[in-house]
């Protein structure tokens, strides 16, 4: 079987003194949305980091596109095309929406099939294109960073907690989203605590759990077995939209 996009094996992450990832192991397969699950603590957001180099893995290896990225410094794993939405949104809030865009395109102009397209994704975005940032409400804000990550066409998209704190009609609006990305081919890592959402969107699910992970399978299988799901909401994700 040929490799996934992205494997992680046995990574050990330490922040300072503290030891967080105690040997994560898992697979990202190319062209699918893989949901990241666990309590408040279990490491998914230290997960992301590490893939991305802002914490560097102690020991394991990380390989990406059949590369070793372990060692890699952040922008050169950017530039491999790994894309990364913070929780803490990276947008520039005294910027437009359009300025947000297109300094978030670093090799020229974006495409601008490519812009049609991510503002299907994102209407709101287009009715406030001339306006700061900082104007957008809490989930537009989260769908300008999305949109910032996709201004460029990446191999594998990292995102923490797209819909936390946002209200049922928004997390509708950001489950579509997340469907036509997939629809459109991406391969995406989505860190998520509301269960709904979870289930509405993954092919694949990984549950974390004190820095490991603790299941990992289809969300099909997950969403069937009632009593592993028990077991796995009783890790206090939230099964409620
Ligand atoms: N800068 C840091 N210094 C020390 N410990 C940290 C730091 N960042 C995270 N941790 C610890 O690492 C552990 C994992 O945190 P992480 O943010 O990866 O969890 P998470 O699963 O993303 O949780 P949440 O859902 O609350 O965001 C936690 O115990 C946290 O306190």
């Amino acid at each position: 079987m040929s490799e996934p996009l992205l494997r992680l094996q046995d990574v050990h992450t330490h922040i300072g003194p503290y030891h967080i990832l105690h040997g994560v192991t898992c697979d990202i397969p190319a062209g699918q949305l893989t949901m990241l699950l666990g309590r408040n603590g279990a490491g998914k957001t230290t997960t992301l980091r590490t893939i991305m180099g802002l914490w560097r893995a102690s020991s394991g290896s990380i390989r990406f596109d059949g590369r070793d990225i372990t060692r890699c410094s952040t922008p050169s794993v950017a530039q491999g095309g790994i894309a990364y939405v913070p929780e803490s949104m990276a947008i520039f809030t005294d910027l437009t929406v359009r300025e947000n865009i297109v300094l978030a395109a670093r090799s020229g102009p974006v495409d601008s099939a490519r812009l049609d397209w991510m503002l299907g994704l994102f209407p709101a975005l287009k009715r406030f294109w001339n306006l700061p940032a900082g104007n957008l409400s809490g989930g537009q804000k989260q769908m300008l960073a999305i949109a910032r990550a996709i201004a460029e066409p990446r191999r594998l998209l990292l995102v923490d907690e797209p819909t936390k704190g946002l209200a049922p009609v928004m997390v509708r609006s950001m489950i579509e989203a997340f469907r036509a990305l997939k629809e459109a081919g991406e391969t995406i890592l989505l860190v998520e605590q509301n269960f709904y959402a979870a289930s509405a969107l993954g092919d694949n699910v990984l549950v974390m759990d004190d820095g490991r992970i603790v299941h990992s399978g289809a969300m099909s299988d997950l969403v069937a077995d009632q009593a592993l799901q028990q077991r796995l909401l009783g890790l206090s994700l939230d099964a409620h939209q």
